[in-house]
């Protein structure tokens, strides 16, 4: 990672999913040891996504080493609509399995948003659901989708003040600009949500005490656009090819130019990623315990 001067302290994503599964390990083996059996994971994949493969083979693998039983299923590209709707009808009819998660994106041939409306909404791990959109716009309990979760997670773990700050949060996707909004709002952040559509963004995200990047383009974020002091949060990855078969993976915002201006800034590799993987499996565990009465 690039030095970081002393007035920018790392929110430190990796340490905290670590803290955090260990916790979780901890609780599922003394459920287990009562009797119970093991919260269950099923994570469909379609096609051959080369990122996409690394994350769903990370998280079976947190999910395996927490003491959860993976029911993963990976189908051929070229899989139709119909075979996912009736893999997910059989996975919601299945007493073993908690969490249901369709890896997105998907390939251009299928509804992604249809086959999320199949899932039954206490399962639906990722949060996407319409009811549990609908219970984090109301401020009900529910299960809420794990990036932006991650996202307040990280910041509370810093005790970092929320209350009356202007949050700008760059991107507006229901994967994670929309709902991290709605999560800033409630802890009565004044939010601005911004996009590839705005105008003047320099001059909206300068008024940021609170600055995410949501917009999956590689170092968007420069210094310029930057409030002195500013919390940043970066939830890109993009993965730079550098020619010779090298690449280099980054995120949305210039980390070695925005570094001076910011009072906190996540890292990429090991910010807000590790935190998503996490919010999946506490999810997992909240729906366990719900189905289960526990
Ligand atoms: N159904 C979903 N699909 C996708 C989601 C999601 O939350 N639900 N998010 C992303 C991908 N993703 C999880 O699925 C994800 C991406 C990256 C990481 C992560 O830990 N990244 C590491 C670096 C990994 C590397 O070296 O490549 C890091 O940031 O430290 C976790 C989860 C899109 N699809």
């Amino acid at each position: 990672m690039t030095a970081v001067p002393p007035s920018c302290q790392i929110l430190d994503g990796k340490a905290l999913a670590q803290k955090m599964q260990g916790e979780l390990k901890q609780e599922i083996a003394q459920l287990v040891a009562q009797g119970h059996r093991s919260p269950g994971l099923a994570v469909l994949m379609v096609g051959d996504n080369p990122a996409s493969a690394v994350y769903v083979r990370n998280k079976e693998k947190a999910c395996e080493k927490l003491g959860m039983v993976s029911f993963g299923k990976h189908f051929p590209v070229d899989t139709d609509q119909e075979t996912l709707t009736a893999a997910i009808a059989s996975l919601n009819e299945d007493e073993r399995v908690d969490g249901i998660l369709v890896q997105l994106p998907l390939p251009d041939h299928l509804d992604a948003v249809k086959l999320l409306h199949t899932i039954d909404p206490g399962k639906d791990v990722d949060g996407l659901h319409p009811v549990n959109l609908g219970h984090l716009v109301r401020g009900e309990d529910g299960l809420r989708s794990c990036t932006p979760a991650g996202v307040m997670a990280l910041l509370a773990e810093y005790d970092l003040e929320l209350t009356g700050k202007n949050a700008v949060v760059l991107g507006r996707s229901i994967l994670v600009g929309k709902p991290l909004a709605l999560m800033l709002l409630e802890k009565n952040c004044t939010v601005t949500i911004a996009h590839s559509r705005t105008q003047n963004l320099a001059d909206i995200t300068r008024q940021a005490d609170i600055l995410v990047a949501a917009i999956g383009k590689p170092e968007f974020v420069t210094a310029d656009m930057v409030k002195p002091g500013a919390i940043v949060v970066d939830v890109g990855i993009n993965r730079l090819e550098l020619g010779e078969g090298k690449s280099k993976l980054v995120g949305d915002v210039d980390f070695a130019g925005v570094a001076p201006m910011a009072s906190y800034l996540t890292p990429v590799p090991g910010g807000i990623g590790p935190m998503t993987v996490t919010l999946l499996l506490a999810n997992t565990v909240a729906s366990y315990r719900q189905r289960l009465g526990l």
